[in-house]
C-alpha cells in the first residue's frame, strides 16, 4: 500500500456491524495515510455504506476500533469526529438549492469573517466554480452541484475526505473532470472514495478495496484488483 509516513492517518482494526441477524459489515480492517487516494468497490449491499458511516461516527460498530490520529474515534458522535478533521460528502445531494454557491460555502465554514471568506474563494477554485459564485445551487447543472457537494465537505479543511459516489449521474466529461479535481485534492489529505463507476476507479487509478457481504475480499492496485479472478465472478464480472 501506497504510504507517504509510517504512521497510519486512519486505523480500522477488525471492525464489524450487525443488524439484529444480519452482518454488514464483517471484521474489515484498512488504513489511510495523508496524501494517499483510496477507492472501495463492491456490489450491492456489500456494507460500503455502512462502513462510511461508522468512520463518520453516524453508526458504531457492534465490534473492533478505529483509530483517527491515534485517538480512539470507536464511540465518539458525528460531531466531535467531524472537528477533528473528518468531512464527508453523501451520495445524495444535500445543498441548499436557494442559496448562493458561495452562500452554501461560507455556511460550511469553520471560520468567520476574512478567514471564512478566503476559504470560500480556495475552494472555489479547487472544486472550478469561481465563475458561478454568485448563483443560485438550484440553477447548477448536475455536475456542477456535486462539485458544490465536494466543496461543502472541503470547506472545514479535513485530513480525511469520505466521498460517497461522487460521479452518480454524471456525464463522461463531468466524470474525467472530477477525477481530475480529486487527484488535486488528494495531495495534501488522504481521501476514500465509494464508487460503482469502473471506468471512474480506473482513471484514479489507486490502492482500492473490494468488499462483498461485508468482508474484504481483496485489496491493492486497481490494476491488480481488477484482474483477480474471484473479484471478476462476485463483481465486475457482472459490469
Ligand atoms: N440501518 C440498517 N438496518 C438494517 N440493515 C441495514 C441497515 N443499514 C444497512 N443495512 C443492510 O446492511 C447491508 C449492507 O448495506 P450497505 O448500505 O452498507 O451496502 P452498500 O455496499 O453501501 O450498498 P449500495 O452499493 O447499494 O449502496 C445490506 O444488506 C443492507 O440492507
Amino acid at each position: 500500500m501506497p504510504e507517504t509516513s509510517s504512521t497510519p492517518l486512519l486505523s480500522v482494526d477488525s471492525v464489524s456491524k450487525r443488524f439484529g441477524g444480519l452482518t454488514a459489515v464483517d471484521t474489515v480492517s484498512l488504513k489511510a495515510w495523508s496524501g494517499q487516494m483510496q477507492c472501495i468497490i463492491g456490489p450491492n449491499g456489500a456494507g460500503k455504506s455502512t462502513l462510511f458511516n461508522m468512520l463518520c461516527g453516524s453508526e458504531s460498530p457492534t465490534e473492533g476500533t478505529i483509530l483517527f490520529q491515534d485517538i480512539d474515534i470507536t464511540r465518539l458522535p458525528l460531531h466531535r469526529i467531524a472537528r477533528l478533521g473528518i468531512s464527508r460528502k453523501f451520495q445524495v445531494p444535500s445543498v441548499f438549492d436557494e442559496l448562493t454557491v458561495e452562500d452554501n460555502l461560507d455556511l460550511a465554514s469553520k471560520e468567520h469573517g476574512a478567514a471564512a471568506a478566503r476559504r470560500v474563494d480556495e475552494v472555489l477554485e479547487t472544486v472550478q466554480l469561481s465563475g458561478q459564485r454568485t448563483v443560485k445551487a438550484s440553477e447548477l447543472a448536475h455536475g456542477q452541484k456535486q462539485w458544490l457537494e465536494i466543496g461543502i465537505a472541503l470547506m472545514p479543511v479535513p485530513q480525511l475526505l469520505l466521498l460517497d459516489e461522487p460521479t452518480a449521474g454524471m456525464t463522461r466529461d463531468e466524470t474525467q473532470k472530477t477525477a481530475d479535481l480529486l487527484k488535486e485534492v488528494q495531495a495534501g489529505i488522504s481521501t476514500i472514495v465509494i464508487e460503482h463507476d469502473m471506468s471512474f476507479v480506473r482513471k484514479l487509478n489507486c490502492h482500492t478495496i473490494v468488499l462483498h457481504q461485508g468482508k474484504l475480499l481483496k485489496e491493492g492496485a486497481f490494476s491488480d484488483v481488477e484482474q483477480d479472478q474471484t473479484v471478476r465472478e462476485v463483481y465486475l464480472g457482472k459490469q
